[in-house]
């Protein structure tokens, strides 16, 4: 297994101990968070049980399979716990997500939580917010005018594209924003809400209660005070 790999791995493994069995966990989307399901999957072979909200369709596969309970906010409303990636964390503990396209889902699940845990590899520790392109989520209906309106910001917005127009589980699109560096993280989260058609950013902004950090060697798990 590839060095980066195995960090992810063993981080996942770690944020696993701060779940209990019995407990409604919300399940992150991504390559970490796929290791803390695998983890929970040992535990449930040993007769533990979990509850899962999932973040994507990909994630609730992922659990099943594992045998992790799926439920939903149909049934709780308040998760114990929910334990996720990110594609950049910076020194205030800011995140960006969505390079895996479930941001919108993430951030009702995180918010749900009673503490949100990220878990990361040392290489997504950043000064500033930037350096990765900043997902947003927005309605297809009148795409082309939103775009104009987040490309005037000087965010340099791209429509992500696979073969087809990349759809998220929610039938969005996704914009990928290479604006450089976000010097206010939470001022350009309100000033994209304000923007018509534009669900969600990929901002998460002081909503990280502990991050994990998976390092060449070691782990480090920093409590963020509130
Ligand atoms: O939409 C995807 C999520 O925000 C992921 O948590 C994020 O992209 C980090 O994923 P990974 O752990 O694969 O780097």
């Amino acid at each position: 297994m590839a060095d980066l790999e195995m960090i992810k791995r063993k981080v996942g493994k770690e944020a696993s101990q701060f779940v209990e069995s019995g407990m409604t966990i919300g399940l992150g989307f991504g390559s970490t968070a796929y290791w803390l399901i695998q983890a929970l999957g040992e535990r449930v072979k040993n007769g533990e049980i979990f509850y899962g909200v999932p973040t994507s369709n990909q994630t609730a596969e992922w659990a099943k399979e594992v045998g992790i309970h799926l439920t939903d906010f149909a049934h709780v409303t308040t998760l114990d716990v929910a334990i996720d990636g990110a594609d950049e964390v910076d020194e205030n503990f800011q995140l960006i997500k969505g390079g895996g396209g479930a941001l919108l889902r993430e951030k009702i699940v995180a918010s749900a939580a009673k503490e949100f845990i990220v878990i990361v590899d040392y290489t997504k520790i950043v000064q500033k917010l930037g350096a990765f392109p900043l997902p947003i989520e927005i309605i297809p209906f009148g795409y082309e005018r939103t775009q104009k309106q987040i490309a005037d910001l000087g965010l340099h917005p791209a429509l992500r594209k696979e073969e087809e127009v990349y759809l998220t589980d929610n039938g969005n699109y996704i914009l990928d924003c290479d604006g450089g560096v976000i010097e206010n993280p939470s001022e350009l989260s309100h000033t994209l809400h304000n923007i018509p058609g534009v669900v969600e950013s990929g901002l998460f902004i002081d909503m990280a209660a502990k991050v994990i950090v998976g390092k060449e060697d070691s782990i480090e798990i920093l409590d963020v005070k509130k």
